[in-house]
């Protein structure tokens, strides 16, 4: 793997506080692809997704397990070495098991059922695509708490359930599951919507940082590491692991809980600072009173309240605490309508939660930015174009205070305003969102793919109707 390594520019070394890490050995320019690798095993977030390529139409459930989908004869046939061992397994399962394979279990059957085949030299194995890689991932295990132990070894039994296999290991299959929970990776589509998981060797080597200087995006099953930044030659290639809008405090606890350490990346080093304070009191802390105000609260021992940074005025717990109340009531009542597809009633909750949040938290609050992307994809379903876009726009200061300038979300967030803005006939406006939305996600994601040549087209026939709006005008 070395030697395919180098001839990509990378090579791999490890740090005492860190581990393995990948490194360059010559420069990549913003934009440029670094690594790609298919996955080892993958499986979709839900049954009624295609087995191979995750696509949702067109699927047919195999004909014979009835459990596995696939959307056409070609991902049927891509995935059938593998399937056909899975779906004699399938076929015996009992119904009550059936609906126990969980997206987790069926990575894990797939995982030893690769393993088994390469194995036995039914499917070939390349220095990127081998067991071995696996085994070589961390797995945490002896950090794992007892509760987690506990159901890792439910899920590895019931693995073993369906293997059938009289030489499994149990203890074995739980540290695998260790190893998915720190290194697997949840695969979206272009747009960052979720469709699977899927477990990647070599891109896993990769350590994270809340700065990165690369990111991890997919073209189908493929994953791809793209450079964001200028990387010179001798650097460690960093991606996020987590979503990183979000207090240090917040981060650590995400990476500590899921990947066993404490990150000490430039933006973390700051805990504690002055600045660092500050920006958690705006994202995760409580607003001014005073309306007028753009101040945001900080805690004032003696008057056991809170104080507002700018104006000085004063803010008492039980006012906060009462709001915060009525605030969780309705996030609560909100979420349960929305996910019972009471889409009305759904809305009309939110919009109260917005209300509640507006008085509590600051204007950049992550709170209130996650109730204002709720709202524009509920409007959007709603196909109210117009209320959407306000929130769209609600949401822009966030992002760019939030993510760094070549972030996906942010890129797909003026995506989203320039969609909108074109449907409203807003074709100035349009022109400009598609632009930054250009200017983003040609680095992230590169500009080959069927989203981005999508993207551009929409661009240029925004620009078309721009210019031949202005020369009716003149005429
Ligand atoms: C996906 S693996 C990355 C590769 C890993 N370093 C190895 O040796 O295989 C994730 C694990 O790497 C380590 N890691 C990743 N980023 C780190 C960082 N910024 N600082 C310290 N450890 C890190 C943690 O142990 C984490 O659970």
């Amino acid at each position: 793997m070395e030697e395919l390594l180098h001839d990509h520019g990378l090579s791999v070394s490890t740090l005492p506080n860190k581990g393995r890490c990948l490194f360059t050995t010559r420069d990549f320019s913003p934009g440029e692809i670094i690594l790609s690798q298919g996955p080892y095993v993958s499986a979709p977030n839900k049954s009624s997704r295609c087995d191979w390529c995750f696509a949702s139409s067109t699927i047919k459930r195999c004909s014979s397990c009835h459990v596995v989908c696939y959307c056409g004869s070609r991902c049927q046939k891509f995935d059938w070495k593998l399937h056909r061992l899975e779906c004699q397994l399938l076929s015996q399962l009992e119904k009550n098991r059936i609906r126990s394979l969980t997206p987790s279990i069926h990575l894990m059957v797939k995982l030893y059922l690769r393993k088994k085949l390469q194995d036995e030299k039914v499917i070939s194995t390349t220095v990127m695509d081998n067991y071995s890689l696996v085994k070589n991932l961390v797995s945490h295990i002896s950090e794992v708490g007892e509760t987690q132990l506990v159901l890792y070894a439910q899920m590895a039994n019931l693995v073993s359930i369906i293997l059938q296999w009289p030489d499994l290991n149990i203890r074995e299959i739980a540290e695998n599951f260790s190893r998915l929970a720190c290194n697997a990776h949840t695969i979206c589509d272009s747009e960052l919507i979720p469709l699977g998981t899927g477990l990647y060797p070599v891109i896993s080597i990769i350590n994270h940082s809340c700065y990165p200087n690369s990111v991890l995006v997919f073209e189908g099953r493929m994953a791809t590491i793209r450079a964001i930044q200028q990387i010179p030659k001798g650097s460690e290639v960093l991606i996020s692991y987590i979503e990183t809008a979000g207090s240090t405090m917040t981060r650590q606890k995400a990476l500590k809980e899921q990947y066993f350490f404490t990150c000490s990346c430039p933006r973390c080093i700051k805990l504690g600072q002055d600045d660092d304070i500050k920006e958690s009191a705006v994202l995760e802390g409580y607003r001014c009173k005073n309306h007028t105000c753009d101040g945001f609260l900080l805690r004032d021992t003696e008057i056991k309240g809170f104080r507002c940074h700018q104006c000085g005025l004063v803010r008492g717990m039980e006012e906060i605490l009462k709001i915060a109340g009525e605030e969780k009531d309705m996030s609560e009542k909100a979420s349960v309508a929305l996910s019972s597809g009471y889409n009305n009633e759904a809305l009309d909750m939110y919009l109260k939660v917005e209300k509640l949040q507006m008085k509590l938290y600051h204007s950049s609050s992550i709170k209130l930015m996650r109730t204002r992307e709720t709202l524009l994809r509920m409007l959007m379903e709603m196909q109210d174009w117009k209320k959407a876009l306000t929130y769209c726009r609600l949401t822009i200061p966030v992002y760019e205070r939030v993510y760094p300038t070549i972030h996906p979300l942010r890129g797909l967030q003026y995506y989203t305003c320039g969609k909108l803005n074109w449907l409203l006939g807003n074709t100035n406006e349009a022109i400009k969102s598609f632009t930054q939305a250009v200017d983003v996600l040609r680095i992230t994601h590169g500009t080959a793919s069927p989203f981005m040549k999508d993207l551009v087209a929409k661009l240029e026939e925004a620009r078309a109707e721009g210019s031949y709006k202005q020369s009716s005008m003149k005429d």
